[in-house]
């Protein structure tokens, strides 16, 4: 057996190889003669997922280690009967300590309190929710929009998106891509969104680029100067508009979801959904797979602050690093495509186990996503 694994997959090797012959690809572009044998693929977003990809092979799986499915044209798989997974939530967690990692950067910048500000949150789905929690452990008012999950009769208090993007004084998306149907999520923030934002209002995008209207936002920050504007996700990716890359605060190569951790929650979701369609379960723990981290332990003493949880947050992941590197290399050949194969190891808060002096600080901290320990 076959399986074609994208590069960019840790673990895929080890894992993929107890069951057959692994081959590992380059995901943008695929080296498509690999699939003329192979009986699985295993991608990325980087790669289209087309009826023209799988036509003419003996495929009868592939999977997506990702939470966005939009590169793949599920229901021309399903029709050539070839079977689908990806691996929701994988990555959630990493894209919320993205986001921390922003706006814990952007409030000490301009001199506020987060726990004074309200989040508008649209798409309240495995990143959004994850999102909602940690914003209300840190005292914020947190506004949710949903309208599939609103129309499902869900006990949450939904808003519409002009009712959430017109009181926020933080409006991020976490939605999927979608350009048709009842929900569309294309272009959802366009010209007309950016004019109606609070004064100093703080946007950003972590889903996919086409969810913001990429030239209208580069004219309307050409005309508001009171926005702070952060973009993991771009219109179009890899060759993004560098006058726009110029005018946002935080700017990085798609890579909110790129913990390890995150990663290897994708090639192990795959891996277990692939043993189970050839009929050979297995489940596979995380803590079997993941290293030790560079700095696993801290002392604190004292009460719990912003502050305190910046510089925490700070020491495991600061989104300057991958601001700088992105600035630094938009301009070169297959930069983008490099800093994200390249990627250096990130880890997630829970990485990092926090001793504390103070008990409230201890449970604060464990509620905001860190592994702790109460010392007396
Ligand atoms: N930047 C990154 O590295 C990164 C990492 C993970 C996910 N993503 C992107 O973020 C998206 C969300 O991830 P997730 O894991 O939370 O997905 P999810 O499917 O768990 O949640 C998506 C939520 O969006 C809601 N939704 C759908 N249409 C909507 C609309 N028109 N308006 C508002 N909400 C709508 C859904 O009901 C759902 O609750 C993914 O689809 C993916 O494209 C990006
Ligand atoms: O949808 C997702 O899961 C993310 O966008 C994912 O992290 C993107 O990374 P890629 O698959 O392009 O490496």
């Amino acid at each position: 057996m076959k399986i074609v694994v994208d590069e960019n997959m840790p673990y895929a090797q080890e894992l993929f190889s107890r069951k057959g012959e692994v081959v590992r690809v380059p995901g943008r572009p695929l080296p498509v003669d690999e699939l003329q044998d192979a009986q699985a693929l295993m991608v990325r977003s980087v790669t289209p997922v087309t009826t023209q990809l799988v036509a003419n092979t003996p495929l009868a799986f592939v999977g997506s280690a990702t939470a966005g499915t939009d590169h793949v044209e599920l229901a021309d798989l399903e029709a050539a009967g070839v079977a689908f997974s990806a691996a929701p939530g994988c990555n959630a967690i990493a894209v919320v300590e993205y986001v921390l990692s922003a706006l814990l950067l952007l409030a000490e910048r301009d001199g506020y309190a987060l726990c004074d500000k309200t989040i508008g949150i649209v798409g309240v789905g495995n990143v959004g929710s994850r999102l909602q929690a940690r914003c209300e452990a840190l005292g914020m008012k947190v506004l949710l929009c949903d309208p599939p999950r609103a129309d499902r009769g869900e006990k949450e208090d939904f808003l519409s998106l002009e009712s959430v993007a017109t009181q926020a004084d933080i409006l991020t998306f976490h939605t999927p891509l979608i350009k048709q149907g009842a929900y569309p999520t294309w272009h959802c923030v366009d010209r007309d969104l950016l004019e109606k934002l609070p004064l100093g209002c703080v946007l950003i995008n972590a889903c996919r680029g086409a969810v913001v209207d990429n030239q209208a936002l580069k004219q309307v920050l050409t005309e508001r100067h009171d926005l702070s504007v952060v973009l993991d996700v771009w219109e179009p990716e890899p060759h993004l508009d560098q006058q726009l890359l110029a005018q946002v605060d935080i700017a990085t190569a798609h890579i909110a979801g790129y913990t390890l951790e995150g990663k290897v929650r994708g090639t192990t979701q795959l891996y277990e959904a692939w043993t189970a369609f050839i009929g050979q379960p297995e489940s596979i723990a995380l803590s079997e797979l993941l290293p030790q981290p560079d700095i696993s332990a801290v002392d604190v003493t004292g009460e719990f602050s912003q502050s305190l949880l910046k510089r925490l947050a700070h020491l495991v992941y600061d989104v300057r690093r991958d601001d700088a590197l992105l600035r630094l290399h938009i301009a070169d050949e297959g930069g983008f495509d490099r800093l994200r194969k390249q990627y250096q190891e990130r880890r997630e808060w829970s990485s990092l186990t926090v001793s504390c002096s103070d008990v409230s600080t201890a449970e604060r901290l464990r509620q905001l996503g860190f592994n702790t320990l109460y010392c007396a």
